[in-house]
């Protein structure tokens, strides 16, 4: 069997860890049986969905027999990482990074181990698609980890340029160490029916299977349906093709570049991108979205000084342009107090916090979560003294307490994260439509009490991280109906116009006057704007 190779060079890492695995985080999980067969309890498939498939993680590696050859160190860390986003309902962002340094994974392994997590796990459901039409039984009914594994095989074959004898053959291994040699018989069979077509061989398989042009781009690009079919409609409602959606839900699939804000005073995009050449050995560029971005190639944004000492952040590009966009357009009159009301864990507060600095303004930072205040606290603690406070309470109190007090307010609203799934790979599989429903009515409430606790004249910015239609331009209308009914007058500012005066190039919505960004059109999250004017 080639799978030695799987680790040594042939899948394109140079020298692959084996037995490295010792300590390794996978080790933790004990009693696990060895043997363990592949059929499996029933209960609902989901991929990747916390609590389907339980209790069965990778088994101890310290206990592996000397009949089974260890499993290469990086996918055997990649599968760890699988289990626990299934098992645990772990964050793969979170959970991946310490699972790789108990492996004590060199950097190319560490890439390797990354790229092979996110891509199974993003997508999981073309690949469960695909082994749908390669396994006898619904896959549901198959063991958790034997599930993993297959995923893991299929990101290999299908998604990566890994040699096809080593991606099964280290694939099998693997799930022979986790799962038993009865799992491995049954992962290199399945892996060698799905070896033997293309990856194009097999979308056009899954657009033949399926009942409908929706289903058929859901599964080729790996999304739920009930998510694609929202996101079919959120490019309607912004004025888009809808047969755009292919496009965007690609776009959900790739990795994110790495974008530092440079928060205004504290350090210039040029210094920035000169330290971050220096740390990350990189040509960064500058943001086309966001004035203040520095966009780098590759490489730790932790080693980049300005980063360690919070006067840059790491900050996706359209986040920074509704920041500016709540900060920069003119009002009359006073112009000195600021209101992020929902502030965790507080990239916005910086830059805003950065921007009331400079314009002699102070800004509450709020946060309902007491940790995630503390990341606020972090974010901006290189900005003067005096400047931000920080407060840990519910935003819907605002409007209550302290009516009319503020110049500008901030309101980015806890969401879905639709517009942000390519930063989080196993997001997809676990949102709700029950969640939307849920949320909008927050969302609503907060608005709401944005547009009361800003001042006459003043400014509110509503913003969310997702372009679901009930999230962004339904809350505005039905806010802005109930604000109205009770007396208040309010003017929609024409969004677009605004982001067009801030970005370096005007986003592909930018005629628009409520601003929505797009992954595929702008590079950016699918960020939400909606300018208020309070004159009543
Ligand atoms: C989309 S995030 C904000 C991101 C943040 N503006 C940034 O740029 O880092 C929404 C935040 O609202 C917080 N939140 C949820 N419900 C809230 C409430 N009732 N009042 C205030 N904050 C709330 C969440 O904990 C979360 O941190």
């Amino acid at each position: 069997m080639a799978g030695r190779a799987g680790g040594s060079g042939q899948d394109g890492r140079a020298g692959g860890r084996r037995g490295q695995q010792r300590g390794h985080a996978a080790s933790q999980r004990r009693g696990q049986g060895r043997e363990r067969g592949h059929g499996n309890e029933g209960g609902r498939h989901h991929p990747a969905r916390p609590g389907a498939q339980r209790g069965r993680g990778p088994r101890d590696v310290g206990a592996s027999p000397r009949s089974l050859p260890d499993p290469d160190a990086a996918r055997l860390a990649a599968l760890e990482a699988l289990t626990r986003v299934r098992e645990d309902g772990a964050y793969a962002n979170l959970v991946l990074p310490p699972i790789l340094s108990a492996a004590r994974l060199d950097r190319r392994d560490a890439g390797f181990a990354t790229a092979l997590t996110y891509g199974a796990l993003r997508l999981a459901g073309r690949y469960d698609a695909i082994l749908a039409l390669c396994v006898d039984r619904p896959l549901e009914r198959l063991d958790g980890v034997v599930l993993d594994a297959l995923r893991l095989g299929a990101h290999q074959l299908l998604g990566m340029r890994v040699p096809a004898h080593a991606a099964v053959s280290a694939t099998v291994e693997l799930a022979a160490h986790a799962a038993g040699r009865g799992a491995s018989s049954f992962v290199n069979a399945v892996l060698r029916k799905v070896s033997a077509k293309d990856l194009d061989a097999w979308l056009a398989e899954l657009r033949g299977a399926a009942p409908d042009e929706l289903a058929a781009v859901a599964a080729i690009e790996s999304h739920p349906v009930w998510i694609a079919k929202a996101l079919r409609q959120a490019l309607v409602v912004g004025g888009r093709d809808p047969n755009e959606l292919e496009d965007l839900l690609r776009a959900d699939n790739a990795d994110p570049e790495v974008v530092l804000c440079a928060r205004p005073g504290l350090v210039e995009t040029e210094r920035l991108a000169a330290e971050a050449r220096r740390a990350v050995g990189d040509e960064p560029r500058p943001g086309d979205i966001s004035p203040c971005a520095v966009v780098l190639t590759g490489g730790d944004p932790g080693r980049v000084p300005a980063v360690r000492d919070s006067r840059a952040g790491v900050e996706d590009e359209g986040s920074q342009l509704v920041a500016l966009m709540a900060s920069e357009p003119a009002i009359a009159g006073r112009d000195e107090r600021w209101l992020d009301m929902c502030a965790g864990p507080g990239g916005k507060a910086a830059l805003l916090g950065a921007r009331a600095a400079q314009r002699g303004a102070r800004l509450v930072a709020n946060e309902v979560t007491p940790h995630r205040a503390r990341l606020v606290e972090a974010a901006v603690r290189a900005i003067p003294d005096g400047v931000v406070e920080i407060r840990c309470g519910d935003g819907r109190q605002f409007g209550r307490d302290e009516p009319g007090r503020y110049d500008r307010v901030l309101v980015d609203v806890p969401c879905t994260g639709l517009g942000s799934l390519r930063r989080r790979p196993e997001a997809r599989w676990r949102r709700d439509p029950k969640d939307v429903t849920e949320l909008a009515a927050l969302q609503r409430e907060l608005l709401l009490s944005a547009l009361a606790t800003v001042r006459r004249g003043g400014l509110v910015a509503y913003v969310t991280c997702s372009p679901h239609a009930l999230e962004t331009g339904l809350v505005v209308k039905d806010a802005l109906s109930r604000a109205m009914r009770g007396g208040m007058s309010i003017e929609t500012l024409h969004a677009g116009d605004a982001a067009t005066r801030i970005a370096p190039r005007p986003p592909a919505g930018s005629d628009r006057a409520q601003l929505q960004l797009w992954p595929h059109l702008d590079g950016t999250d699918a960020m939400f704007c909606a300018l208020l004017r309070r004159d009543r």
